[in-house]
């Protein structure tokens, strides 16, 4: 497959915005613009983080009452072109394909429809410690994984809390990191570099 699946029915204008400028106080640690990634080598030429409008505001709504708790987000990817997908799909064993999308479909990160985060400590501004590593390919991923301390538990089920509690985000089960927009089928799957995002949205209407 040479390029993203097309869409089967009418899709919304894409209209990423750019969560930085949305929110300063949402913190950035793209790993995969770095070698610190499962690929082991960067993937992309630049560490920024794009949704689609109504995805980033639900996001800002989330972090907004993390504050509250003493916590902010922190964002390790989100909108993702689809040949990265591919590049993802093609080297992950069999075994361990449940933690990346199928290109043949698309990833709702293709779609600016999906995050994975985590929590950072608003006195500290240090990275909480969750029951797995990022993209890490274990069992420890899983939302219902009991091991772990408590804290860390804790800390992954108040991230999920935060995301799901006004019904606008759901977790997928597999990664306690990665978070679906409710829409996302309403948008089409994207193959544009960061670079090629106009960014003329990002202003937040209020
Ligand atoms: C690769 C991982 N970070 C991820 O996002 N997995 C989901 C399943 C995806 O690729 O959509
Ligand atoms: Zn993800």
């Amino acid at each position: 497959q040479d390029g993203p699946p097309k869409p089967t029915g009418a899709v919304r204008e894409s209209d990423l915005v750019e969560l930085v400028k949305l929110d300063p106080s949402i913190k950035l640690d793209i790993r995969y613009a770095t070698a610190n990634n499962f690929v082991g080598k960067p993937v992309y030429p630049e560490a920024r983080a794009f949704l689609q409008r109504p995805a980033a505001i639900a996001l800002l709504s989330a972090h907004r009452w993390l504050k509250t708790q003493g916590y902010g987000i922190l964002v390790h990817d989100a909108y993702r072109p689809w040949a990265i997908t591919k590049v993802f799909w093609d080297i992950t064993p069999a075994d361990k394909k449940i933690f990346v999308a199928d290109p043949a479909v698309g990833s709702k990160h293709n779609r600016g429809c999906a995050v994975d985060i985590s929590l950072y400590e608003l006195s500290t501004g240090k990275a909480v410690e969750m029951p797995g590593d990022y993209d890490e390919m274990s069992e420890r991923s899983f939302v219902t994984f009991t091991g772990g301390t408590e804290q860390q538990r804790k800390l992954r089920d108040l991230l999920r809390h935060a995301m799901e509690r006004e019904g606008e985000f759901f977790v997928y089960p597999e990664e306690w990191w990665h978070y679906d927009f409710k829409d996302s089928k309403h948008y089409a799957v994207q193959n544009i570099p960061f670079s090629a995002i106009s960014g003329k949205g990002t202003k937040l209407k209020k």
